[in-house]
């Protein structure tokens, strides 16, 4: 006779195996059963008891199959209920705290034409004072391709700076991101970011940084005032532009003026024409040139690197290239080097020059500030010179109201209008849902323009900084948490070293001019001032 399990489908035995076998297989205790089963049949059918104990076998098998089936059915439930109460519970918190109101405005274009046409604008913060109005301080919209949560409120502004890359990352323009190169200072994240970000941050603070800023900005001002003629038109933005590339190219890599200072300066023009353009990369196009221009200053630097390598270094860094190369970690090599040294001329390049120009616009606009200003930096410079010393970095950074001068300037100009950051997970602030994927945009022009905060926001106030605390996150003009500017004090020192020559050397007479918002903050007419040298005793 045909063994049962040869002919399977005649067996009720085999059946229900087969039947369980074609349903559940993969489960490893099924096949467990299946093979106890068979092995208990044969053994029973090798010693004759055939007949009786195939019916009596099945009775029992048929009990444990139908047992089990229940508890397979059992356990799938459970499963089920699971993946269906943790999807439930994550609906729940996606809508428990709803999306900020707002609308997303067109397909693909969403919002972006009305954005950008306010922020060319004299008040490009029209566009989120309209929104703030009908939907409050934090909103949704759709900007430059991406649906965006804006927020004007200073607190959950604060939250997103301070959050880590598991919540948060940087989000840039696709150019931007092409040109900056994936191991740029403005894109890395985690740990290799708080390692350059501190290294370079603490040379800044450095002392010995700030004397040696101090002295070649000095130079670089007094070689620039010294070539202007009396009655004479002078662009203040092209003035401060020319010498703010100079201090920030000696501080990275210790470059004196010459012939390849005037090469870095034409390739990083060609360099960073291209930082908004179309993402197409391709011989002819803005970006291609761009990254070309990059190329060729990549070349450069990694010349100075190697000449470093190959030099006996001080253990006291000179530059930022030293520092880099000073740190014993892995991680930093050559090409991560020679990249971020163009990568940080992206922040720190056009940023001083315009906090300079505009803090001349308000003077000129401001003559009681003016005067004030200028009897502060008098004084100093008679003291200075009564003693017979050189102003140091300290003498400038301690005259008070010309600090304020500069924190009011940062406060109305907004050179930096705002940060944006993209959400790794569904976050939840203030009972606001920032849901994962979605782009947030600090804006902090909104908040540094608030009436709330600020008194007549719209008038160039310097006093409203005597006796008032800077570090609230009402006033964030370098940003905040892990990516705090790390340039903020050379900022300010740089600011503070040409306004003291430029107040105490010359008179001057602004033409008409006008601040430009967008895409950078900047002078329409470059800032033209008649300059006369002053006679004074
Ligand atoms: C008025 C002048 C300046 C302003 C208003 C300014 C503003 C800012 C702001 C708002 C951020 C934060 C960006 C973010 O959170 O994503 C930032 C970052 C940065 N700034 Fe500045 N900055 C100025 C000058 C400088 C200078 C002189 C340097 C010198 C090289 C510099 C280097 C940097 C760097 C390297 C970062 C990126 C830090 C990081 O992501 O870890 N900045 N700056």
């Amino acid at each position: 006779m045909a063994h049962p399990l040869d002919h399977p489908t005649n067996d009720l035995f085999s059946f229900t195996l087969i039947d369980l076998q074609y349903h559940y297989l993969p489960s490893p205790s099924f096949t467990r059963v299946h093979k106890h089963a068979r092995l208990f049949y044969h053994s029973r059918r090798r010693h004759g008891h055939r007949h009786h104990d195939q019916l009596l076998f099945k009775k029992q098998l048929e009990w444990t199959l139908s047992k089990m089936d229940n508890l397979i059915v059992c356990v799938t439930v459970i499963l089920l209920f699971i993946i269906l109460y943790r999807s439930l519970r994550r609906i729940r918190s996606r809508y428990s705290s709803p999306l900020p109101l707002g609308t997303l405005g067109w397909p693909f274009i969403g919002e972006t034409i009305e954005f950008i046409s306010c922020a060319y604008s004299d008040h490009p913060e029209s566009f989120m004072d309209k929104r703030r109005r009908m939907y409050g301080k934090v909103f949704k919209s759709h900007i430059f391709g991406s649906p965006t949560i804006v927020s004007t409120d200073a607190e959950v502004s604060r939250f997103v700076l301070q959050s880590d890359a598991k919540v948060f990352i940087p989000s840039y323009p696709k150019s931007l991101t092409e040109l900056m190169g994936k191991s740029s200072i403005l894109l890395i994240n985690g740990n290799l970011q708080r390692r350059v970000h501190g290294l370079i941050g603490a040379f800044f603070k450095s002392p010995h940084l700030k004397a040696q800023i101090t002295q070649d900005m000095r130079k670089y001002v007094q070689e620039s005032m010294e070539s202007w003629k009396d009655n004479n038109l002078i662009y203040i933005q092209d003035e401060t532009k020319n010498i703010g590339f100079q201090v920030l190219v000696q501080a990275l890599i210790s470059l004196d003026p010459g012939e390849e200072m005037e090469f870095l300066k034409d390739q990083f023009q060609e360099f960073i024409a291209g930082l908004m353009s179309l993402p197409v990369n391709i011989p002819g196009s803005r970006l291609y040139r761009s990254l070309q221009a990059k190329k060729k200053m990549v070349k450069l630097v990694q010349k100075i690197i190697q000449d470093r390598r190959n030099s006996s270094r001080s253990t006291v860094p000179k530059d930022v290239v030293d520092v880099l190369l000073n740190d014993t970690s892995a991680q930093l090599t050559d090409n991560l080097i020679s990249d971020n040294m163009i990568d940080f001329m992206i922040p720190g390049e056009d940023s001083v020059p315009v906090l300079i120009t505009l803090a001349i616009k308000y003077l000129s606009d401001s003559p009681i500030a003016l005067q004030q200003l200028m009897e502060e930096n008098m004084k100093l410079k008679k003291f200075k010179s009564q003693i017979g010393e050189p102003l140091c970095w300290s003498d400038y950074m301690s005259l008070q109201f010309t600090q304020n001068v500069i924190t009011e300037t940062l406060r109305m100009g907004n050179i930096i209008i705002g940060v944006m950051r993209k959400a790794m997970r569904d976050v939840e602030i203030k009972g606001y849902l920032i849901p994962k994927g979605w782009c947030v945009f600090t804006y902090f022009r909104s908040v540094h323009l608030d009436e709330y905060f600020y008194d007549w926001p719209y008038e160039f106030d310097p006093w409203r900084w005597q006796d008032r605390d800077m570090g609230t996150c009402n006033f964030t003009p370098f940003g905040g948490g892990q990516r705090l500017c790390p340039g903020l004090e050379l900022a300010r020192l740089e600011a503070s070293i040409f306004l003291h020559h430029f107040v105490t050397e010359f008179r001057w007479v602004a033409e008409d001019d006008s601040i430009v918002n967008f895409p950078t903050v900047r002078m329409k007419r470059r800032m033209p001032v008649w300059v006369k040298r002053r006679r004074d005793p």
